[in-house]
């Protein structure tokens, strides 16, 4: 338990980082949301984050893409079919997470991080779209009575965390002179960046100085 939560946090926020590094369209807005709601005379607070629509995506779209336990296990406790598969009794059964979250029957442009994709008013159930198991479609905490215990404390913790990174700090790596990132993955017990990520904090809105 302490390792999956300390690891898991870990690693989104990584990722997450890394993510926004990479498309710093995506940090301005976010940044934007939350100087919006916000203002500029304190350090965002967790009760904040239900008013931060565009940061939670921000978290959905990191879990999608970087699922930090990307697979989980289950058996089966008869025999059943599923989609005309014949699955015998005491089978192991691997949902591979990470497949799914970039599978194109679900998802356009899977592969592209875009945390819009969770506002697509003509369908109003991508809006919708939770992380703690209702939709199957996006599984990073598992699904049913197994499912993840810990990940209400988790999002907070991530939410949170992402909000006073992108509030306080502009992110800068290969000394400014791109936003180019090895992402490849490596895995562990959790997934985490192969290489790690390196970057430099910029002071921008320091709270407690006035
Ligand atoms: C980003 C953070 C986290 C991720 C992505 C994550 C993901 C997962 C996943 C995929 C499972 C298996 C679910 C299933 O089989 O359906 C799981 C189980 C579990 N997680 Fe997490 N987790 C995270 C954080 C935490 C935290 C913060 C705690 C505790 C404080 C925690 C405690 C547990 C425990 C105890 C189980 C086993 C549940 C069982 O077997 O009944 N996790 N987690």
């Amino acid at each position: 338990m302490f390792i999956a939560g300390t690891n898991g946090p870990a690693s989104v926020l990584e990722w997450a980082l890394a993510e926004l590094i990479r498309n710093p369209h995506v940090f301005m807005k976010a940044r934007e949301e939350i100087d919006s709601v916000v203002g500029k005379e304190r350090l965002v607070k967790e009760s904040d984050i239900p008013n931060l629509p565009y940061l939670q995506a921000v978290v959905k779209e990191t879990l999608r893409m970087h699922p930090p336990t990307p697979i989980f296990a289950r058996e089966a406790i008869r025999s059943c079919q599923v989609d005309g598969y014949d699955v015998p009794e005491h089978s192991k059964i691997f949902i591979n997470a990470w497949a799914i979250g970039r599978d194109p029957n679900y998802w356009d442009n899977p592969l592209v991080y875009d945390p819009e994709r969770f506002f697509i008013n003509d369908d109003p159930n991508k809006s919708k779209i939770d992380v703690r198991g209702q939709y199957y479609q996006l599984l990073p905490f598992g699904s049913g009575r197994r499912s993840c215990p810990g990940a209400s404390l988790a999002l907070l913790v991530i939410q949170a965390t992402l909000a006073s990174l992108i509030q306080c700090y502009d992110w800068v790596v290969n000394d400014g002179k791109n936003h180019d990132l090895d992402m490849s993955e490596v895995g562990r017990v959790t997934v985490f960046l192969a290489k790690p990520l390196k970057c430099k904090p910029v002071p921008h809105f320091v709270p407690f100085s006035a």
